[in-house]
């Protein structure tokens, strides 16, 4: 029997109840669960019992009273999973990803050069994650200072990946659950198979007291993957926190977004900056699948509308329509700015040393920036017609 073999049985024995799926290992998306049957639409395919789950609650006393109480659930997950050395779990540790799966796939574990070609969202949530590991490794590595960063940054990242949103029930000293929503997670044995889709077709994944449960939305044939939803992600989140991205096939990302404020921000002064501010539109500006938002709308309008007229049309008093070409005239120099950053973008990336080691990141990040371009181009030809 093979380590998924040997894992589900173990996971069955812990209570899990599986329904006709297993994990199958599927080309460019490492493994994933399939229908071993024909599935009904409301069908339960899994069942995880709070017994089986990992919470900050299930790590052991010895661990919780050495690190910091102001330590963060994400950083003791991954500290206990590295210190778990028991054969209590050792089927589910077999069947985790390694450490090269992690150094091919994330950004934070990437080279800086291709650290510096990750599109402006993906820089960003990167940089934070930076933070969020730093803060988190100071705290460990002054209560342990035998464990080594390679080995914590690991089951950082098995945290980081493979959790899901859990309020698990409270023991009887506590009476709150924690304010920050990031501290609400569990491992959920087997659950942690199913990769993501933005379809609709996703299956829908509950928690109650009692534990996780994953049902489906619409009738399964046998062989078919089946996915759950990771939350409405665009590919530069998906990228930089579980380090892959949705390609076209299935319809793509229908929640795929870029950000437009390196570009859009420096069209306005000071002055501008403060009214917008003001009025809660400074900023957050975005291009969708569909159009730009209406935030983008508004801010563009202050560029040429006089004072009065842009506070009726930012309170909503205005439909916009007459100042619409003009508006378009803005927006299309600001995506033609954008464009010509993803073509170089692509370009730098296509001159990069051959190296083999950053063949995959290399791809991948062609593949982003063309997907980018692709939103782009889509939002010119609307403007255009
Ligand atoms: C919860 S795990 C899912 C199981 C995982 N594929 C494995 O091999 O163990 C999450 C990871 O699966 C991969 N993944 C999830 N959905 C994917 C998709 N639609 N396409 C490619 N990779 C995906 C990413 O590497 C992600 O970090």
């Amino acid at each position: 029997m093979d380590i998924h073999g040997k894992f589900t049985e173990w996971a069955i024995e812990k209570g899990v109840k599986i329904n006709g799926i297993r994990p199958h290992r599927f080309e460019g998306r490492g493994l994933g669960i399939i229908a071993e049957k024909d599935l009904k639409v409301g069908e339960t395919l899994l069942s995880v019992p709070l017994s089986a789950l990992r919470t900050a609650y299930t790590v052991p006393k010895s661990l919780t009273r050495v690190l910091p109480k102001t330590g963060t659930v994400h950083s003791l997950l991954a500290t206990d999973l590295l210190l778990d050395k028991s054969s209590a779990r050792a089927p589910w540790h077999a069947v985790l990803p390694s450490t090269l799966d992690f150094k091919t796939s994330m950004p934070l574990l990437w080279h800086p050069t291709l650290q510096a070609l990750l599109p402006t969202a993906a820089a960003k949530l990167l940089a934070n994650q930076q933070r969020k590991l730093k803060l988190d490794w100071a705290a460990v590595s002054s209560a342990f200072p035998d464990i080594k960063y390679d080995d914590y940054i690991y089951r950082w990242l098995i945290i980081n990946t493979r959790t899901f949103y859990f309020l698990s029930p409270l023991p009887a000293h506590q009476k709150l659950h924690p304010s920050n929503r990031d501290d609400c997670m569990a491992q959920s044995p087997f659950a942690d198979y199913f990769n993501h889709t933005s379809s609709t077709s996703a299956c829908s994944a509950s928690f109650s007291p009692a534990g996780y449960t994953i049902s489906t939305p619409v009738n399964i044939k046998k062989g078919e993957e089946i996915y759950i939803s990771y939350g409405n992600h665009s590919n530069d989140f998906l990228l930089a926190e579980y380090g892959f991205i949705l390609g076209e096939e299935g319809g793509g990302n229908q929640w795929d977004e870029v950000p437009l404020d390196p570009y859009i921000l420096p069209l306005f002064s000071a002055k501008q900056q403060e009214r917008l501010e003001e009025r809660g539109f400074l900023g957050k500006y975005v291009l969708d699948r569909n159009d730009v938002c209406y935030r983008t709308q508004v801010a563009l309008r202050i560029l040429v509308l006089p004072a009065r007229k842009w506070e009726h049309f930012a309170d909503g008093m205005e439909d916009g329509v007459k100042e619409q070409g003009a508006v378009n005239k803005v927006l299309k120099k600001v995506l033609r700015e954008f464009e010509l950053e993803a073509k170089e973008k692509i370009e730098e990336l296509e001159g990069l040393k051959d190296e083999a080691e950053m063949e995959y990141q290399r791809d991948m990040l062609r593949r982003r920036w063309s997907q980018i371009e692709g939103l782009i181009q889509t939002a010119l030809d609307r403007i255009q017609t």
